[in-house]
C-alpha cells in the first residue's frame, strides 16, 4: 500500500466556494494583500488602525462604497471627464503645472500628520521592507578610489571593517507611503496627463509594491527639503537603482511604468528623436506585448510612444554598407510591426504611400520606450562584425522578471543588453516576485563593475544607491488563493484527475475533487506534452458547451500570429482551458483566471510561485491552484509543499503556525512535510535544468519528439503497436512485390524530361 495514496485520500473534501468569490466574478474591492485598513482611513501618527484578517469581509462591504473607493464600478454619469473633451497634454505644460504646485492641493494638508513612526507602522502593516543594500552602504561611506597601485594590507583590512560595519547597521528606509494615486500629482508632482490616465484606468488605491516603490522612484520632494535629515534623503531623491520583490499580480508593471513615463515627460520634447530613452526587457513576447499595452494606456495623449521590439526593426543607425547587406530585397516589415515601430499612426499612413522599394528598409524605432525580449533586442543591436552596438540614449532600464532574465538561460543576452546601455546616468530597476540571493549578488557585481569602469568626472558624480524593496515573505505564493497538492500516483491518475476537473460533476459541492471553474490554465513540463495533452482532451468539453473550440494549446513552437490569436481568444473568454508550458508562467496577466493546474510539477519552488500567481491577481479571492504529483515527483515536491505552507501561514490557516483557531484547515499537514524527502542541491539544479527525467521527451522511430499522455493501459498500447507493426510489414511486403514485378518487364520508372 502506498502511504501517499492512503494519506491523501484522508484529506477533507474541499468546500465549494461561493460564486461571488471567484476571480472571474470581478475585481477585488481592495487590491492590497496586507494591512488594508491603513489605506482605507487616512492614517496619522495618533490613529491606530484595526486589522482585518484576509478572507473576512469588511464591515461595510455590502454598503455603497465611498466614491474614492468605488473605482472598479462603471463611472457614474458626469463623474468622469470625457476623453473627447480632453486636450492632448503638452509635455512642457505638464512640467510647468507640476512645478507650479498642485492642482487642488487637497492631499498636501495631510502630509504634516505623517511622522516617521506612522510611516514605519504603515509600511510594517503592509509587510513592506526597504533597505539600502549593504555593499552599497559601505561604499557610500567610503567612496571607491580608483587605485593604480596594489592595495596595501592595511587598506584592505580597513575596507573589510567598513563592509562589516555596514552589514551590522543595515540601513532600513521608511519612505512616506503613497496613500492614493491622487497623491502622485499632489505630492510627487507627476504630469497631469499621466495622472488623468491613471485615474481613467480606475487605479486609486495603490498596492503594497506601489505604495512603497513609487515614492522611492519619483523622489520625495518634501523629504529632500526638510532640514532634519537623518541621512536617508539621498536615498529618497528618486535617483536610485531598485531591486523590487513583490507578490505576483501586485501591480509591479505600473509601479515601474509611472516613474519612467513621468521622467520622460519631464525631460521634454528635445530628446525625443535620439533613440529609445527607456528599455524594458521581459522574458517572453507575450509579457513584452502586455507591458506595451499597459504603457500605451498610461501614456495616452502625452506624446510618449511605446514600441514592441520585433524582427526587422532597428534601434541603432547602421553604416550604409550594413544597411544594404542587411536589407534583402524580399524583406518587408509587416503592417503590424510598422505601427509598433514608430507608434504614430499618421507616420504609418505616410509610409504606406511610399513606393514599395523604399519601404523595404528596416524600420527604425522612434518610440521613447522600447519593450523587448533580450534576444530580439540583442539581434537588433548586433553589428555586421559581431560587435554589439551601444545604446547611449537609454536612461532607464527595467528588467521585468529579473531573476529569470539573469538566470543562466538568458544571462548572457540580458547582461549584453545591460552593458549596451552605456549612459553613465542609467538607472536600473529589477522586478520580480522571486529573487534568489545569487541573483542579487550578480546585480551588485554588475553595478560595481559598471561603476568602476566609468570615466572619472569633475566634480565626482555621487553613486546612485541600490535599494531593495520586499513585499511580504520573499519567494512565497500569494495568500489569497487556495492550494491543492494531489497525489495522483501515475500519469494515468493525473489525466483522470484533470478529466474530473473538466467534467461539470466536479463542480458540485459534494464532489471529492477540487472545485475549479473555467477559465483556467494547465501547465505541462514540455511542448510535446502540452500538445499530447491537448489532443487527449480535445473532445472532452461537450459540443453544447462549445466543444473543442473551448480548449487550446499555446507554446513557443507556434507562430507569433497563432500565439497572439490564442491569447486574445483566451482573454475574451472564448477559450476556457488553455494548456501551456512555462511560457505563460511569468508576468502574463489574465485578470479573471479562476485557477491553475500544474499537470506536471513545476521544476522549482520559484516556478510554482509564478505559475500559481496567474490567478488571484490584484487581490482577487477564490483562485485555486491544483498540483498533481506522481511517484516520480516525490523527490521534488517538498519545495512546493513548503511554499504552500508559507502562503497558508500568511493567510492565517489552522494547523500552520500563526494560523488562528476556527480558521480553515491548511492543505499541507506536518506529516506530509515530514514524509517528503529533502532534495539535494544537485537534484534541485538538475530538476531546474532538465525537468523530471521520466517526463522528458523521447524520439520515436521517425525521429519526431513524442510525449505520451493517455488513459490507455500499457497492454492496450502494446496491442495497438503490434497491430500497427503488422499492418506496416504487410504494406512493405506488398510494395516489394510490386517493385519485383516492374523490374521484370513492368512499366519503367519516370526518369525526368530530356533536355
Ligand atoms: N492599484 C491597483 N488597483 C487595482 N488593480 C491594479 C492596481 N495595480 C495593478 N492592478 C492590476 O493588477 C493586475 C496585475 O498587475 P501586474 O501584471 O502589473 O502584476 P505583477 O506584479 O507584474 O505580476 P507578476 O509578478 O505576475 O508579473 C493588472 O490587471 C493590473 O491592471
Amino acid at each position: 500500500m502506498n502511504v501517499f495514496k492512503l494519506l491523501s485520500r484522508s484529506a477533507k473534501a474541499p468546500q465549494s466556494l461561493p460564486a461571488e468569490k471567484l476571480p472571474s466574478s470581478g475585481a477585488a474591492v481592495n487590491p492590497q494583500l496586507f494591512g488594508h485598513d491603513h489605506t482605507e482611513q487616512p492614517t496619522t501618527s495618533s490613529k491606530k488602525s484595526k486589522k482585518r484578517k484576509r478572507g473576512q469581509e469588511p464591515e461595510d462591504s455590502q454598503q455603497e462604497l465611498p466614491e474614492d473607493l468605488d473605482f472598479f464600478n462603471a463611472p457614474k454619469e458626469g463623474s468622469k471627464r470625457k476623453r473627447k473633451d480632453r486636450k492632448p497634454v503638452e509635455q512642457s505644460e505638464a512640467v510647468t503645472t507640476t512645478e507650479n504646485g498642485t492642482e487642488n492641493g487637497a492631499a498636501e494638508d495631510q502630509d504634516d500628520a505623517y511622522d516617521e513612526d506612522a510611516c514605519k507602522r504603515v509600511l510594517r502593516s503592509h509587510k513592506l521592507k526597504i533597505h539600502v543594500l549593504e555593499d552599497f552602504a559601505a561604499q557610500l561611506e567610503a567612496p571607491p578610489v580608483k587605485e593604480k597601485k596594489k592595495k596595501s594590507k592595511k587598506r584592505k583590512e580597513k575596507e573589510e571593517e567598513a563592509a562589516c560595519k555596514a552589514k551590522k547597521d543595515k540601513k532600513q528606509l521608511f519612505p512616506r507611503p503613497l496613500e492614493s494615486f491622487a497623491q502622485l500629482r499632489t505630492r510627487y508632482g507627476i504630469s497631469r496627463g499621466l495622472a488623468q490616465n491613471i485615474e481613467e484606468q480606475g487605479y486609486k488605491l495603490p498596492t503594497e509594491v506601489q505604495l512603497g516603490t513609487l515614492p522611492l522612484l519619483l523622489g520625495d520632494r518634501k523629504k529632500n527639503t526638510e532640514t532634519e535629515d537623518d541621512g536617508s534623503a539621498r536615498f529618497l531623491s528618486g535617483d536610485v537603482d531598485l531591486l523590487s520583490i513583490a507578490p505576483t499580480g501586485s501591480g509591479k508593471t505600473i509601479a515601474f511604468l509611472i516613474p519612467i513615463i513621468n521622467a520622460l515627460l519631464a525631460e521634454g520634447k528635445e530628446s525625443s528623436t535620439s533613440g529609445p530613452r527607456a528599455v524594458i526587457v521581459a522574458p517572453t513576447r507575450e509579457l513584452a506585448s502586455q507591458i506595451v499595452n499597459e504603457a500605451r494606456k498610461l501614456a495616452k495623449g502625452t506624446g510618449i510612444k511605446t514600441a514592441l521590439m520585433k524582427k526587422g526593426m532597428e534601434v541603432v543607425e547602421r553604416p550604409e554598407e550594413e544597411n544594404k547587406a542587411e536589407a534583402p530585397s524580399d524583406f518587408e516589415v509587416s503592417d503590424d510591426d510598422k505601427s509598433e515601430a514608430s507608434g504614430s499612426e499618421e507616420e504609418e499612413e505616410k509610409k504606406d504611400t511610399l513606393p514599395k522599394k523604399q519601404r523595404r528598409r528596416a524600420e527604425m524605432v522612434k518610440a521613447a520606450i522600447l519593450v523587448a525580449t533580450p534576444l530580439a533586442l540583442l539581434n537588433a543591436l548586433r553589428l555586421f562584425d559581431g560587435k554589439i552596438a551601444e545604446l547611449p540614449s537609454v536612461h532607464h532600464l527595467v528588467l521585468d522578471e529579473a531573476d529569470v532574465l539573469l538566470d543562466p538561460l538568458f544571462r548572457e543576452q540580458t547582461l549584453s543588453v545591460w552593458n549596451a546601455c552605456t549612459n553613465p546616468s542609467l538607472r536600473v530597476g529589477l522586478w520580480s516576485a522571486t529573487m534568489g540571493s545569487s541573483i542579487e549578488e550578480l546585480v551588485l557585481r554588475t553595478l560595481n563593475t559598471r561603476w568602476t569602469s566609468l570615466p572619472p568626472t569633475t566634480p565626482p558624480t555621487p553613486r546612485a544607491p541600490l535599494i531593495r524593496a520586499v513585499v511580504g515573505i520573499k519567494d512565497t505564493a500569494i495568500p489569497n488563493i487556495s492550494h491543492k497538492l494531489i497525489y495522483a500516483a501515475t500519469e494515468q491518475g493525473k489525466l483522470l484527475g484533470l478529466r474530473q476537473l473538466l467534467h461539470p460533476v466536479a463542480l458540485t459541492p459534494s464532489s471529492n475533487t477540487p472545485t475549479l471553474r473555467p477559465p483556467f490554465l494547465v501547465f505541462t513540463q514540455t511542448i510535446p506534452r502540452a500538445t499530447a495533452l491537448h489532443s487527449e482532451l480535445l473532445y472532452d468539453i461537450p459540443p453544447e458547451a462549445g466543444g473543442s473550440s473551448r480548449i487550446a494549446v499555446l507554446h513557443a513552437n507556434l507562430s507569433s500570429t497563432a500565439r497572439s490569436t490564442i491569447m486574445t481568444r483566451f482573454r475574451r473568454g472564448e477559450i476556457w482551458v488553455l494548456i501551456t508550458t512555462d511560457l505563460l508562467a511569468r508576468g502574463v496577466d489574465f485578470r479573471g483566471l479562476n485557477g491553475v493546474v500544474n499537470y506536471d510539477v513545476p521544476t522549482s519552488a520559484a516556478a510554482y510561485v509564478h505559475r500559481v500567481g496567474r490567478t488571484g491577481r490584484a487581490g482577487r479571492e477564490g483562485g485555486v491552484a491544483v498540483t498533481y504529483y506522481t511517484q516520480e515527483d516525490i523527490p521534488y515536491v517538498k519545495g512546493i509543499a513548503n511554499v504552500i505552507r508559507a502562503s497558508e501561514r500568511l493567510r492565517g490557516k489552522k494547523g500552520v503556525s500563526g494560523g488562528a483557531q476556527g480558521e480553515e484547515e491548511g492543505e499541507i499537514k506536518q506529516w506530509l512535510l515530514d514524509a517528503l524527502p529533502t532534495p539535494s542541491k544537485r537534484d534541485k539544479q538538475m530538476l531546474k535544468k532538465r525537468g523530471v527525467e521520466a517526463r522528458r521527451t523521447v524520439k520515436d522511430e521517425a525521429g519526431k519528439n513524442r510525449a505520451r499522455i493517455s488513459t490507455k493501459s500499457g497492454y492496450e498500447r502494446r496491442r495497438e503497436n503490434n497491430l500497427r507493426g503488422a499492418r506496416r510489414a504487410s504494406q512493405r511486403r506488398g510494395g516489394e512485390e510490386r517493385v519485383e514485378k516492374s523490374a521484370s518487364g513492368g512499366e519503367s520508372e519516370f526518369e525526368g524530361f530530356e533536355d
